[in-house]
């Protein structure tokens, strides 16, 4: 079989060492991401199975289209909008998804927030250069008040979205002493009371309230630009808000004029509208930005169960038994594989 890797930029293949697997052995790997169709379709005519790194490329009919060969599509995470699922089922082609473990990018979140509220990574690359600011960091051109950072005991913790990882979140923000609030739909508020957690009055009190706000919702037609410019300026010019999800849930452009109107005090941001961004992106020359390159799963337990949860799914499909298919219709077309 002819097997494709796409969006390897994070050398996921070689960490995971898949040469061991013998049938990944002769798989080509791009590191690149390449946009265009025609490109694509260049570069991808003679595959049988793709494996895609996260979901930088997208796969539209017009795409799909050109791709007669393709039988199986491997992806890490859960299967998105990128990929256009019911012509894949059309033409026949299985997309197979391989879900990780929530906690990295939990974690991540927090090692954020915990960063973010006591401004270590101001603090550290300023004693870098020298600067040793044992009583709070300068006020420069930073909003007031935001040279001290604030213990994270008995302030409010709001978090819209409560799936796999808000609720995780939700537990750490117990643990440090937080009042957990949860916005979203009525089934995820319901959830987060069973566990104890309470449910925001309303959504202007969720932006009001919260000190650290963290959204962790899955991008839909429905959540793109969930969150407007009247909740950001709601919120305390104190508070951070927090985005590991996807930054179309705001749009970075509405998020850099609400840091530099000062409300919400500061953002921590893993996920940008392009990726990578470029040096100069707006969010990373505001003081009150913390960003990281979306790292929520790059850390080496992630490796071993996220991405080779993709490649599994590859194994498994070559041995005849095909797993966590998303579309099982699509063998209608090939019976025997
Ligand atoms: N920065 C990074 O590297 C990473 C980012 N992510 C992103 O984090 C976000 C959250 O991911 P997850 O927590 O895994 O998503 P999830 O699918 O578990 O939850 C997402 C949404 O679905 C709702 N939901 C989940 N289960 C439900 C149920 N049984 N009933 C009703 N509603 C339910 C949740 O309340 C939430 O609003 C996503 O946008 C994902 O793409 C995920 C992993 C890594
Ligand atoms: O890698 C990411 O950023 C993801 O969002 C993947 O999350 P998923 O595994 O699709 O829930």
């Amino acid at each position: 079989m002819n097997i494709i890797i796409l969006d390897d930029y994070q050398d996921a293949v070689r960490k995971l060492q898949c040469a061991q697997r013998p049938e990944l052995q002769n798989a080509k790997v791009f590191t690149n991401t390449v946009k265009g169709i025609g490109q694509l379709a260049v570069r991808l005519k003679d595959a049988e199975i793709l494996v895609l790194i996260r979901e930088r490329t997208h796969f539209p009919k017009a795409l799909l289209e050109k791709l007669p060969r393709l039988k199986l599509i491997a992806q890490t995470g859960r299967v998105g909008p990128h990929i256009d699922v019911e012509t894949c089922t059309r033409l026949g082609i299985a997309v197979a998804e391989g879900v990780g473990s929530p906690v990295a990018p939990a974690e991540l979140t927090w090692s954020l927030i915990m960063a973010s509220m006591r401004r270590l990574p101001q603090y550290i690359g300023n004693l870098k250069h020298g600067a040793w600011q044992q009583s709070g960091l300068k006020a420069g051109s930073m909003p007031p008040n935001f040279g001290l950072g604030l213990t994270l005991s008995g302030r409010t913790l709001g978090l819209w979205g409560y799936g796999r990882i808000g609720r995780l979140v939700a537990g750490y923000g117990r643990a440090f002493g937080m009042k957990v609030q949860v916005w979203g739909s009525e089934a995820s508020r319901q959830r987060a009371v069973a566990d104890g957690f309470e449910a925001a009055a309303s959504r202007e009190a969720f932006f009001t309230d919260a000190d650290v706000l963290s959204l962790h919702l899955r991008l839909t037609p429905e959540t793109r630009g969930l969150v407007t410019m009247d909740d950001l300026s709601r919120m305390k010019p104190t508070a951070l808000l927090v985005n590991t999800s996807r930054a179309e849930l705001i749009g970075d452009n509405l998020l850099v004029t609400a840091l530099n109107r000062g409300r919400p005090g500061m953002a921590a941001v893993d996920v940008f509208e392009s990726e990578p961004i470029l040096q100069g992106h707006p969010l990373l020359r505001l003081e009150n930005a913390v960003c990281t390159p979306h790292i929520g799963y790059v850390e080496l337990d992630s490796y071993e169960n996220y991405f080779k949860a993709a490649f599994d799914n590859v194994t498994a499909y070559l041995a005849g038994q095909p797993t966590h298919i998303v579309n099982p219709d699509a063998f209608k077309l090939h019976p025997g594989l």
